[in-house]
């Protein structure tokens, strides 16, 4: 008798469709199966519809995630994948993340369409991201640009820059390199200068809980360093808001079994940043990136806060 495929969830974006071929070609290694024991689901989010406004105004991170998490729920489809940035801090009850694939590149790039880099970028340029983190840390080195909002998939954003909407625009280096498109990149941004997002680079699958079918079907290709380092993460953005309202930037790094945080939190405008280090040991992942947050927390005080208030307006369409 032919058992029925495991259902795999995912936008339809040429970086989701590569991230899920991804999932499945891992597990088809790790438990010897064929192409043909797995159905790739596409499913359309509202992030995906919604194009006209910033994420920050439509309601943040839930929103690439919201149509497949039902669907999963429902059991439409058995896992689900995405991007770990892309999660909320707080998942929908009945749904965990039950692997994580080993993280690529975690760095941002600059895309230039007639210069190279930031750098070279003529004064008062007009950059687009739809990223407040990205924003506020470009607005640092660079405060005369001209920034605007670019929303809508990596495909959609390179289209815009090369019909000449923008002059540049920042994308997540993970996600070219998935696409075989590295060298669309112009300049690779150290995180000194870009500490990338909570979980940039990550993939994430997320299951019902309680499925235990899926759980040791993923269990065999979960990569535990990118699990401790996201788990820190995700505690800092879950401290801090959670949402995609805000810029706030971390990166965690598993050496051994040390694990070393950098945090961060901007006005929007990059005027104003704040930033920790710390360092601790791999079991206490989620208290360092927690504590990070809190001191952060103490240390920006109530007024800084308030600009992250306003953030959501003052936007205009690119
Ligand atoms: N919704 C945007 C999004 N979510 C994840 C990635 C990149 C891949 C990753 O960070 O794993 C991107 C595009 C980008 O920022 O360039």
């Amino acid at each position: 008798m032919m058992t029925p495929p495991i259902r795999i969830g995912t936008r339809g974006s040429r970086l989701a469709l590569a991230q899920a071929s991804e999932v499945r070609a891992r597990l088809m290694a790790a438990h010897g199966l064929s192409e043909e024991a797995f159905a790739i689901e596409v499913i359309s989010t509202s992030g995906d519809r919604i194009l006209d406004r910033p994420l920050s105004e439509v309601g943040g991170k839930g929103l690439f995630t919201k149509e497949i998490e039902e669907a999963l729920f429902e059991g439409r489809i058995d896992l689900a994948v995405h991007s770990s940035k892309d999660m909320a801090t707080i998942l929908p009850e009945g749904l965990e993340i039950s692997a994580f694939l080993p993280r690529e590149d975690v760095r941002d790039v600059f895309i230039g369409r007639d210069v190279s880099s930031i750098a070279d970028l003529p004064r008062g340029a007009r950059v687009g991201s739809a990223s407040l983190r990205r924003q506020a840390l470009l607005r640092r080195i660079r405060p005369d640009l001209d920034l605007v909002i670019l929303r809508g998939n990596v495909q959609t954003r390179l289209a815009k820059l090369r019909a000449g909407e923008v002059e540049g625009t920042l994308l997540a280096f993970a996600g070219l390199k998935r696409m075989a498109m590295e060298e669309t990149a112009s300049q690779i941004l150290p995180v000194e200068d870009f500490l990338p997002a909570p979980g940039q680079g990550a993939i994430c699958i997320e299951s019902r809980v309680g499925d235990e079918r899926v759980r040791a079907l993923v269990a065999s290709i979960d990569h535990r360093e990118t699990g401790v380092a996201l788990s820190c993460e995700r505690a800092f953005l879950g401290e801090l808001d959670g949402s995609c309202r805000t810029p706030i930037a971390a990166l965690a790094r598993l050496e051994g079994n040390r694990l070393r945080f950098r945090g961060m939190i901007l006005t929007p405008d990059g005027a104003s940043a704040y930033e920790r280090t710390a360092e601790g040991a791999a079991e206490d992942a989620q208290a360092l990136g927690r504590e990070a947050a809190r001191a952060l927390l103490a240390e920006a005080g109530p007024a800084f806060f308030e600009s992250w208030g306003e953030a959501r307006t003052g936007w205009r369409a690119s």
